[in-house]
């Protein structure tokens, strides 16, 4: 990405109120941080190094024994919902045992059109392709989750991630078609085609939530409606990830090594590959698949679990080839419903793990004071706390 400077716009950001004890582990750029850096994935490829600071860590860099395929357990969500209770138990088993392990399973037979997935993969394609200037006007606002970013360096002074993101809201309760509105409001009536696909591909995968709920809850052994209901109203976001290729992918990463804050993460990606999970004391490679979405337990579903499932570590890599493409749905409870585990999951010896919060709370805190890792929930619980 080519490095430009524009003027930055005069913007106060929120003055980060570090977790205590904990070094900052990013400061937003301060407006004395004077300009705002800008790269331009377009340009950036043509030029022989990366800028500093897109190099990460020599602890954090990829390595070539996380290219081994991972066996990543396969859930028949056609078996579960055949009404064959026997059928059900046993994919029930199967995801309890997988998300107790590493958070972490592949779902085919999921009910979504293959046509609307390659739709929404096609479109990625088109908005991402489109001139840095063109993008820029649905730029993400500071201490905001939604619209474009590219590669964060408004956020990050360090380890930036080689990637672009447009990220949008979904709520299966709103009264509009909040996608559509985003899109035509934000880019034009020209763009509402994009914004019908990526409203039915939420709608889709709300609904796809709420179905692997039920047998997160039965696994659980609280019932199917239990984390249905919870998550029957959802304030969820939408979050399409591209990533450039890039001349040097062994030394920076498309995403950093982390948990997702969000409670569930539905994601596809596309044929090139990149996603790694961290399983069994090691980095493992996600082999693309088209038919099967992969999902993946965050933090607050964690929590909600009383911590008997595990929020899945993973990152993504980046090649010099090609570009890559992933669609997350990362479903949110309601912003200030209360996230507290149901009492069967408490008792003398399962006390409780992390305190009762807020989504609103735990997503301000991953927006204005500390960048979500692999110990977000250990930092939050201590600063809600405090
Ligand atoms: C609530 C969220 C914050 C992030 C997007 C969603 C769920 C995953 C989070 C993220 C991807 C974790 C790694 C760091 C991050 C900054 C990123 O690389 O994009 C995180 C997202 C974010 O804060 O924008
Ligand atoms: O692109 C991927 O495969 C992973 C992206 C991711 O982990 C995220 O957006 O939270
Ligand atoms: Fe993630």
């Amino acid at each position: 990405m080519a490095l430009t400077r524009v003027a930055a716009r005069p913007q106060r950001l929120a003055e980060p109120t570090e977790p205590p004890g904990k070094k900052p582990h990013h400061l937003p750029q301060s407006p004395a941080a004077a300009e705002a850096l800008v790269f331009d994935a377009a340009v950036m490829s043509r030029q022989p190094e990366i800028p500093a600071q897109f190099v990460w860590p020599e602890e954090e860099k990829p390595t070539a024994e996380a290219s081994e395929e991972l066996s990543i357990p396969l859930i028949d969500l056609g078996r579960f919902f055949s009404g064959e209770p026997e059928a059900s138990e046993e994919v029930a088993l199967m995801v309890g045992e997988a998300c107790a392990a590493h958070g972490f399973f592949q779902v085919v037979n999921h009910g979504v059109p293959p046509a609307l997935i390659s739709e929404a993969h096609r479109c990625m394609d088109s908005f991402f392709s489109m001139a840095l200037q063109d993008k820029q006007v649905t730029r993400r606002m500071p201490g905001e989750s939604y619209g474009y970013a590219s590669s964060f360096t408004g956020r990050f002074s360090s380890k930036l991630p080689w990637k672009e993101t447009l990220s949008f809201r979904f709520s299966p309760s709103s009264s509009t078609p909040i996608v559509v509105d985003y899109f035509t409001g934000k880019l034009g009536e020209e763009f509402r085609h994009f914004g019908e696909v990526y409203q039915e591909y939420c709608e889709m995968m709300s609904l796809l939530s709420l179905r692997i709920m039920e047998v997160l809850g039965m696994s659980l052994g609280v019932g199917r409606r239990c984390f249905r209901d919870f998550f029957k109203v959802n304030d969820s976001i939408t979050r399409l990830n591209y990533y450039p290729p890039c001349q040097k992918p062994e030394l920076t990463l498309g995403t950093g090594p982390h948990c997702d804050p969000t409670s569930l993460t539905i994601l596809h990606q596309d044929t090139v590959g990149g996603l790694q999970v961290f399983a069994n004391g090691r980095w493992r490679s996600a082999t693309p698949n088209f038919d099967t979405f992969i999902v993946n337990i965050g933090d607050t579903f964690m929590a909600l679990s009383n911590g008997r499932y595990k929020s899945c570590l993973h990152r993504a890599v980046v090649n010099s080839e090609s570009a890559r493409k992933s669609l997350a749905f990362f479903l949110c409870p309601e912003m200030e419903k209360v996230v507290a585990p149901p009492p069967e999951l408490v008792d003398s010896a399962h006390p409780r793990v992390y305190p009762d919060f807020t989504w609103s709370a735990l997503l301000e805190f991953t927006q204005k004071h500390y960048r979500a890792d692999m110990r977000t929930m250990e930092a939050f619980s201590k600063w809600i706390q405090n």
